[in-house]
């Protein structure tokens, strides 16, 4: 099987494509893609496959030809992934499978509308974000209190005080499971300036990564929430790079570039 390898601000996929929905990419097989190690290395699996193909979004297929089928590295999947969107866009232009301009694309969390920058960066419309409420998260002992934001898929968003730098990452973050029966993405941050904050994040099915398209939007909401805000637009630094965050009162928009950095065969099998 071909596959490619991106990356947007260091989240990074390897691409399968599968446009007739015929591979049966399973779980086992994505986990397999995934380990650093023993696989390929990373953060999750971006099946691109024709929207009329997928009957679990066949729905959008007059609005959006590819539906971007995300998998995290543990081979679960997840309803949507912002980062993820903006590499698979990226992969659907160099191939010539869409034009350079405004497009649509079939996620599991719904529709979404990407676009081309000048500056070759990739802009989401990630919908408008919805506040459920506050939760805390358990880091090293330390208790957090965040906000829960609804992308599409969950995240709890805490401004923590503390740098970000002394976080120890490399264990799941405690958490309220009857908030988040289905697990969550815990994003930690401290605003940093005006409209400006440095995140971390340690996502659901993949551990900590090095940005989280969907996160920054949450801490965008979260860091404005502070300061009582629900609009502007946010700088958010993560340890791959830098995300342009857009809060506007219906819907909100992810900006930053997105690579492809390799081509090859896929030698792994389930
Ligand atoms: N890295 C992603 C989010 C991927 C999905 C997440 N791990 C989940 O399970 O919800 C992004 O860029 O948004």
């Amino acid at each position: 099987m071909r596959f490619l390898k991106g990356h947007g601000t260091e989240n990074d996929f390897i691409i399968l494509p599968d446009p007739g929905g015929e591979a049966g990419v399973t779980a086992s097989l994505v986990a397999k893609i995934c380990d650093r190690r023993a696989g390929i290395g990373a953060d999750g699996v971006l099946v691109v496959t024709r929207t009329k193909e997928s009957p679990e979004v066949a729905e959008h297929a007059a609005v959006a030809e590819w539906f971007m089928d995300y998998r995290n590295a543990d081979g679960s999947v997840a309803e949507m992934c912002g980062n993820g969107v903006r590499v698979f866009a990226r992969y659907l232009l160099d191939e010539g499978l869409e034009k350079p301009g405004e497009f649509m694309l079939a996620t599991r969390g719904g529709v979404r509308k990407v676009r081309v920058e000048p500056n070759g960066d990739i802009t989401v419309d990630m919908g408008k974000p919805v506040v459920r409420g506050e939760s805390v998260a358990t880091v090293g002992g330390q208790e957090y209190r965040g906000i829960h934001v609804d992308m599409g898929n969950p995240h709890l968003a805490c401004a923590i005080g503390d740098p970000v730098v002394q976080l120890d990452l490399h264990y799941q973050p405690g958490f309220d499971t009857g908030v988040f029966p289905a697990g969550v993405n815990i994003e930690l941050f401290n605003p940093v300036g005006t409209r400006r904050a440095v995140m971390r994040v340690h996502e659901r099915g993949c551990g900590e990564t090095r940005s989280c398209g969907t996160g920054t939007v949450a801490t965008a909401v979260a860091a404005a929430a502070l300061t009582g805000e629900t609009t502007g637009t946010w700088t958010i630094e993560v340890p791959g790079g830098t995300l342009t965050v857009v809060l506007e009162e219906e819907t909100s928009y992810l900006s930053g570039p997105a690579v492809i950095v390799a081509r090859g065969e896929l030698m792994l099998a389930e």
